[in-house]
C-alpha cells in the first residue's frame, strides 16, 4: 500500500486535516495565531498539500510557505506545537506509524521557511 493509500486517501486525508486543524482551534500555545484566518480555506489548501505530499492525485496552488507565514512570526515552540497537533490527530485516525513518519519528514525542513520569529528563550 503506497502512503497515499495509508492515508485513506482523500477521504481519510479530508477527515484528519479536520481533526488536525480542530486540535490547533483548541490548543492555547497557538490557536491566537489563527484567529483571524479564514478556517475553510486553511483547510482545503492543507489537504491539497498533504495530498500531493504523499504521493495523491491532488495539485497544491496555494501560496508558497514563505508567503503564507512571513506576516506571523511563528516561533520554534509555536512549529513543534504545531507538529504535535498533527501527531495527535494521525494517532486519532490510527495512520500507520511508517505514514505519520514519511508525512512528519516532508513537513519538518519546511521550519526555516515558516519561523520567522524567536521565542523568550531566543
Ligand atoms: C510544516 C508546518 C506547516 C505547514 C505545512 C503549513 C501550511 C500552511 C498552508 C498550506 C497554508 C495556507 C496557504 C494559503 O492560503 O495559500 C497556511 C496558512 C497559515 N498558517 Fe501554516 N503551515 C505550517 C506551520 C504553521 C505554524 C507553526 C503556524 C503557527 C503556529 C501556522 C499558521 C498559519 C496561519 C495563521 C495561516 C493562515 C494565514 C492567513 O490567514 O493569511 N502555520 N499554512
Amino acid at each position: 500500500q503506497n502512503y497515499y493509500d495509508q492515508f485513506g486517501g482523500k477521504a481519510g486525508i479530508t477527515a484528519l486535516i479536520n481533526t488536525f486543524v480542530d486540535n490547533v482551534a483548541n490548543d492555547p500555545h497557538i490557536n491566537y495565531y489563527f484567529a483571524h484566518t479564514n478556517i475553510p480555506h486553511l483547510k482545503y489548501e492543507l489537504v491539497q498539500q498533504v495530498c500531493m505530499a504523499v504521493g495523491g492525485p491532488c495539485k497544491y496552488t496555494g501560496q508558497s510557505m514563505v508567503e503564507a507565514h512571513k506576516h506571523l512570526q511563528v516561533t520554534t515552540a509555536a512549529f513543534n506545537y504545531l507538529a504535535q497537533d498533527m501527531i495527535d490527530a494521525m494517532d486519532a485516525h490510527r495512520i500507520p506509524i511508517g505514514a505519520q513518519n514519511y508525512l512528519l519528514s516532508l513537513l519538518a525542513p519546511m521550519e526555516p521557511e515558516i519561523v520567522t520569529a524567536n521565542g523568550p528563550l531566543g
